[in-house]
């Protein structure tokens, strides 16, 4: 099977491609993969590691406010728009693939587009609760539609069968038990808080924790936390902790600029301070723990906050926007689920009953389905 898969700009598109690309994988061995980025994402870096081939084209958005910025910016995107027809055709041609997947971002737009065109199946797969603006363009031209979550279905106008598939989490997130993942750490039975703000960490949830760490340990409460401050926090998180009196890692204490043992992490963790990115939520289901979720108020869409209330009106999350996310509002909000444990373990099992457990058979079977039509051709 000859699989294109299209997705770019951010990890949020690229990393379910690549889980996609797994699947099949592990489904039909002699499958082949061709994925379409654009020369800058975050795909050019990503894809190659994972030892995929990729073709580039130059695609951009517009932009609807008007500056003089802006306008250089809307001229390079007509440019790209009006090549990447030729450019999208020509990848086709050569790798003529069987089926063709796009996981949102621009880049996903003009191949599949072309791809639908030519007659060959094609399906999308939407990470968020609310559509991007190429996923919702191309859901009129695909076979298929897959979504992470129903609730994106208010937002489509298809005119072909959908699934919602889930979104496929990273090995080893739900395989691990509390108590071992706890001794790993260090960190003794005490409630456990794991808080971070995307990959770049988050100014907003960075302030909160630089009050909330000095509040419990001050207090002598009770309270394991591990806090990943990002890049974004690099310089100033450190200072702040170094002010308050506070080691990075301390019997109870485990700050870092990234946490690259996640899975490790949720498992210890009694609570989960974040934003609402769809990898993160996936995972906090996959793993069953409760949230205060902070979601990102400058993505599009606010889809954040859409993807944050699945979570929220389920009862599994606490959500609180950004402009109300004061240090003291999350301090009452700790303060509240450290008193009521079992609300918190309630939260945790609402969580986890929102997890699609089998995503990948569910992916597997879209597939299955657009190959079988391909060969009906
Ligand atoms: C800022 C932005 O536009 N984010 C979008 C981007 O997600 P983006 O990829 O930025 O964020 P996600 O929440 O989807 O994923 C973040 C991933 O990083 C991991 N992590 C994070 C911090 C850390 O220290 N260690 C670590 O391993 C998390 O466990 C998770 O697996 O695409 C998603 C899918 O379209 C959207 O839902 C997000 O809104």
């Amino acid at each position: 099977m000859k699989v294109l898969l299209a997705g770019g700009g951010t990890g949020g598109h690229i990393n379910p491609a690549l889980a996609i690309a797994s699947i099949i994988k592990k489904h039909d061995p002699s499958a082949e993969f061709l994925f379409v980025g654009t020369p800058n994402g975050m795909e050019a870096r990503l894809v190659p590691a994972a030892g995929y081939p990729m073709e580039t084209m130059h695609v951009a958005g517009f932009q609807r406010k008007l500056t003089l910025k802006n306008i250089r910016r809307n001229c390079k995107a007509v440019y790209y728009l009006a090549t990447s027809q030729h450019r999208a055709k020509q990848i086709l041609k050569q790798f003529q693939p069987d089926i063709a997947i796009g996981t949102g971002g621009y880049v996903a737009g003009p191949i599949l587009h072309a791809a639908a065109r030519m007659g060959i199946p094609c399906a999308i797969h939407e990470q968020n609760a609310f559509p991007g603006v190429t996923n919702k363009m191309l859901a009129k031209e695909v076979d298929h539609v897959m979504l992470t979550v129903e609730k994106a279905l208010e937002f489509f106008h298809l005119n072909c069968p959908y699934t919602v598939t889930g979104l496929p989490v990273r090995g080893g997130i739900s395989g691990m038990d509390r108590a071992a993942a706890r001794k790993q750490l260090g960190f003794d039975d005490g409630m456990c808080i794991l808080s971070f703000g995307g990959s770049l960490g988050a100014g907003c949830i960075n302030e909160a924790m630089a009050k909330v760490i000095p509040w419990h340990v001050q207090k002598g409460l009770s309270i394991n936390h591990i806090h990943g401050y990002g890049g974004m926090g690099k310089e100033t998180f450190p200072k702040a902790m170094a002010a308050a009196g506070i080691p990075l890692k301390g019997d109870r204490l485990r700050i870092t600029e990234y946490i690259n043992d996640m899975d490790v992490c949720l498992a210890a963790a009694d609570l989960v301070i974040c934003r609402s990115g769809a990898s993160t939520l996936a995972e906090l289901e996959a793993a069953g723990r409760g949230s205060i979720l902070i979601p990102s108020p400058i993505v599009t869409g606010n889809h954040q906050l859409h993807n944050a209330n699945v979570l929220g009106d389920a009862g599994a999350a606490v959500v609180i926007e950004q402009k109300d996310a004061s240090p003291e509002r999350i301090i009452a909000e700790v303060e509240q689920l450290y008193a009521d444990r079992e609300r918190l373990t309630e939260m945790g099992h609402k969580a986890k009953s929102l997890e699609i457990a089998d995503t990948d058979n569910r992916i597997w079977n879209v597939v299955a389905q657009l190959y079988q039509k391909a060969k009906s051709k």
